[in-house]
């Protein structure tokens, strides 16, 4: 039985009789083919990608796992459609914090039609994909202090300023209720979530490192997506407790075109600022706590 994945966080959403994903209780991700060629190109795009060998192994972690395309009941109740059978990254979670962050100064590219390149530039100077190469498309924290979800406006989001993303990237690895908009972040999971060796930032870098060359495609329009699960990080302390499982995910390539011996600057500078972003929330906890301790030293 197929239903309407819960941790989805931003694209088209498969409520009130709309098209959207669904998943199965197996762990796979049922994406609609959209209209208009942009559903069978990303079908092309998945298909390229796991046939490469060019795509070194250790970058193919980053990407769903692609399992062909089925025809299943749509979500509009519109009869069967073909759908990209997905893995559902986020299966494995029990109460997964997910953020999706659309990468690239613009979303446009060469040769889209007027219309599409006028509503893409639109929104990219609406929010921060022009003035930072990046912006939060959507996000859902698991929520300690009220056991439940806590989901971001789409509208808020969608209207956040240099700051207003620098303040979803905290809330997103605080334990204080991102509900409570006069306390400020405590950034709680910042050094198991963005640092460590095996966390966001090092994973984000192991990418970058792969854009520097990579030639083979370009990433248009396409989603970084970070899961966590806070609990097991809480959690840490006991005896059987999971390991914190930070992840980094790519999605979304209805827009991906052929490198052709070109690197991907847009992406690669958009993913450059974005990293710059999470460094700069883990030194500035990292001197905080220094601070705190230097100030418990000295008996304060
Ligand atoms: O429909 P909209 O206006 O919400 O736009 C969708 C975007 O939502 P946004 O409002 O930017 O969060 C949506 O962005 P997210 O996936 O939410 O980041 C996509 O860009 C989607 O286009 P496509 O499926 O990638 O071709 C966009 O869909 P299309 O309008 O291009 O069909
Ligand atoms: N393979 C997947 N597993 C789990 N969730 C996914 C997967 N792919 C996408 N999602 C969820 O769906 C959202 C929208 O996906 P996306 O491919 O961008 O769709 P759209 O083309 O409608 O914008 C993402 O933000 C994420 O929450």
């Amino acid at each position: 039985m197929l239903k309407v994945p819960e941790h989805q966080v931003a694209g088209h959403i498969a409520s009130d009789g709309k098209l959207g994903p669904l998943v199965d209780d197996q762990g796979r991700f049922f994406k609609p083919l959209q209209g208009d060629s942009r559903g069978q190109h990303e079908a092309k795009f998945y298909e390229s990608f796991t046939s490469n060998k060019k795509v070194p192994d250790h970058i193919r972690r980053y990407f769903p796992v692609y399992h062909g395309t089925q025809l299943v009941e749509a979500s509009d109740g519109s009869g069967k459609l073909p759908h990209l059978v997905l893995d559902d990254v986020v299966f494995v979670y029990s109460n997964p914090s997910v953020m999706d962050v659309k990468i690239g100064s613009r979303t446009w590219y060469p040769d889209v039609s007027e219309e599409y390149f006028k509503k893409c530039i639109k929104k990219d100077r609406q929010t921060t994909t022009v003035s930072l190469g990046f912006r939060v498309s959507g996000f859902k924290i698991f929520d300690h202090q009220e056991s439940s979800f806590w989901r971001a406006e789409k509208k808020l989001v969608l209207g956040y300023n240099a700051n207003g993303a620098r303040l979803a990237l905290r809330n997103f690895v605080s334990s204080n209720s991102p509900a409570d908009s006069n306390s400020t972040p405590n950034c709680a999971f910042v050094s198991e979530v963005y640092g460590g060796s095996n966390g966001i930032l090092a994973q984000l870098l192991e990418l970058k490192d792969w854009f520097e060359s990579q030639t083979l495609y370009h990433f248009n329009s396409c989603s970084i997506l970070m899961i966590f699960e806070n609990e097991s990080i809480l959690m840490k302390e006991g005896d059987d407790a999971p390991a914190a499982r930070a992840q980094v995910k790519l999605v979304d390539f209805a827009h991906v075109l052929d490198g052709n011996g070109v690197i991907d600057h847009n992406f690669l500078g958009g993913l450059c600022s974005f990293i710059k972003f999470i460094k700069d929330i883990i030194q500035s906890v990292d001197k905080r706590d220094e601070t705190d301790t230097s100030l418990l030293e000295n008996g304060h």
